[in-house]
């Protein structure tokens, strides 16, 4: 599990370690870090061209030193103060010691034709979008030729939520020091960051411990074991699916077709789809009755597809009315929103995975800070909130959050949130995680399946079922180390 650190947790930390370090000893990790990275970038540094965007703080400090480090190497460094008069000294004589060339704002800056352009404009100190002419130098890095590093965070985006309020500097890399901050992962400033790269600079043990977190492949397979000799298809979980219509049989097929594919226990349908969930899966037991009709089961998925007339109310108060875990999808949040006291504070977990629009229902748009949004609303209902997005953010009612690291532009297309519902139930049906790991769980499994399902062009959600028991499979190959990457 990767912990998100907010700026205010990194500064608490740094402060102790400042108190018992020698004065710039952190600083100097954090450069050699980050030079570290750009000559991995770079390939080579002989002869490389570098551009140092420079702020006034110790976010320009750090370039500075990186630079000097470059430089030293033999790249061609130049360094853009924005703020001459208060460019971090020490940095700056190390930069000139080094041979780095030095100029203000309106120097030639070489911007048109570095083969990397360092933003350490603002860091964790930073306040709104940039600053003309910042913003305008930022613009010119990312038309140019250049690999855009940002140092720390970049430059224009909140580092604790993501928001970029105005301009903001478009990196391809970001070199984050200590830990990694919520803003590089969720809402805007994903797209800002790029490629995160995680330098230690000893912060570790002075961390407060982190409210919100990414989690990687090997947390998942953790809740995606195989079967043991004893398992049986109750103890594998049994998953209850209220769905679809006669009318639109689709939502019930992929909702049940995906929980069956996650965890191959039991799945139990009660609605008006029976005749299409039936002929697709033949291994669901299927009621033409009410959820009451289906028999035992350990987790209820409501919502989609299933409509939102008097008996979808109806439905929907049964399977909330039960001491089940149940996720509240679709057309299931409409009728949530309409009357929440129906969701508000059930013993058992509820989840409820709205989109931005069923999101606002609710009352309050997503707004800038997707965390703080979904935390809201989880603390205010007593339930986990599933906030679906390029980074699915889950909270539970106490603030636990996660943002999801897997996710991909491909799963924007229609039946992708019914495929994620019925993955979500198979995970809490066995009620071993708790329901916003499991939530978490569940939407990096289902962006692992949309990254596997789409390598070799567009998916359906139906490719989504297909390649899910592929994707179980990636997901623990990759927890023991045997494919790809950590998934983080
Ligand atoms: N502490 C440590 O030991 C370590 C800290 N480390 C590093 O320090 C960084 C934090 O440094 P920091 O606190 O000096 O603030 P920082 O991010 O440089 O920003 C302040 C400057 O930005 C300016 N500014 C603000 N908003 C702006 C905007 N929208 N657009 C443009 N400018 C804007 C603001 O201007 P002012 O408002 O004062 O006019 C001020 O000049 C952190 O991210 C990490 O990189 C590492 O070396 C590890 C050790
Ligand atoms: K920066």
């Amino acid at each position: 599990m990767i912990g998100l650190s907010t700026a205010a947790e990194v500064r608490a930390a740094e402060d102790v370690l400042l108190a018992r370090t020698r004065e710039g000893v952190l600083m100097q990790r954090a450069a050699t870090g980050l030079a570290a990275v750009c000559l991995r970038l770079l390939g080579r540094a002989h002869g490389a061209r570098v551009t140092a965007l420079v702020g006034a703080g110790n976010n320009g400090g750090d370039a500075l030193f990186a630079g000097a480090r470059l430089a030293a190497r033999g790249a061609r460094v130049t360094a853009v103060l924005l703020d001459p008069d208060r460019a971090h000294p020490a940095g700056l004589a190390a930069l000139r010691r080094a041979g780095g060339r030095v100029t203000g704002p309106e120097g030639p800056d070489g911007l048109d034709r570095a083969d990397l352009v360092l933003d350490g404009v603002v860091g964790t100190g930073g306040r709104g979008g940039l600053r003309p002419p910042a913003a305008h130098l930022a613009a010119r890095a990312a038309a140019g030729p250049g690999v855009t590093v940002a140092v720390d965070v970049p430059s224009g985006v909140d580092a604790d939520t993501g928001a970029v309020d105005g301009e903001a500097f478009a990196a391809l890399h970001t070199v984050t020091f200590g830990a990694v901050k919520p803003g590089l992962v969720v809402g805007d400033g994903r797209g800002c960051a790029g490629t995160v790269h995680l330098v230690d600079i000893g912060l570790g043990p002075h961390l407060a411990a982190p409210r919100a977190h990414q989690l990687t492949d090997a947390d998942v397979a953790a809740h995606l074991q195989p079967p043991e000799p004893g398992d049986d298809k109750y103890s594998r979980g049994v998953v209850g699916v209220v769905a679809g219509s006669a009318v639109y049989p689709g939502a019930a097929v992929l909702c049940t077709g995906a929980a069956l594919r996650t965890r191959p226990g039991l799945v139990r349908y009660a609605g008006t789809a029976g005749d299409g969930v039936r002929a697709a899966w033949p291994e669901a037991i299927v009621t033409d009755g009410r959820p009451s009709d289906a028999g035992r089961v350990q987790a209820w998925v409501a919502g989609p597809g299933m409509g939102t007339d008097d008996d979808a109310r109806a439905t929907l108060a049964e399977v909330l009315a039960t001491d089940l875990p149940v996720v509240v999808d679709a057309d299931a949040l409409t009728m949530a929103a309409r009357e929440p006291d129906l969701v508000r504070d059930r013993r058992a977990p509820t989840v409820l995975t709205p989109h931005d629009r069923e999101f606002a229902r609710f009352g309050v748009p997503v707004g800038a800070d997707r965390i703080g949004a979904a935390r809201r609303l989880a603390a205010e209902l007593g339930a986990v909130v599933l906030l679906k997005g390029d980074a699915t953010v889950v909270a539970g009612p106490d603030g636990t959050a996660f943002v999801n690291a897997t996710g991909t532009a491909e799963l924007a297309t229609a039946g992708t949130g019914d495929v994620l519902a019925g993955i979500l139930g198979a995970l809490l049906a066995t009620g071993t995680p708790p329901a916003e790991t499991a939530a978490a769980a569940a939407a990096h499994l289902h962006g692992r399946t949309g990254q596997l399902a789409s390598a070799r062009g567009p998916l359906v959600a139906s490719d989504l079922v297909r390649h899910l028991p592929g994707a179980v499979g990636l997901v623990r190959g990759s927890a023991t180390g045997s494919l790809r990457d950590s998934g983080a």
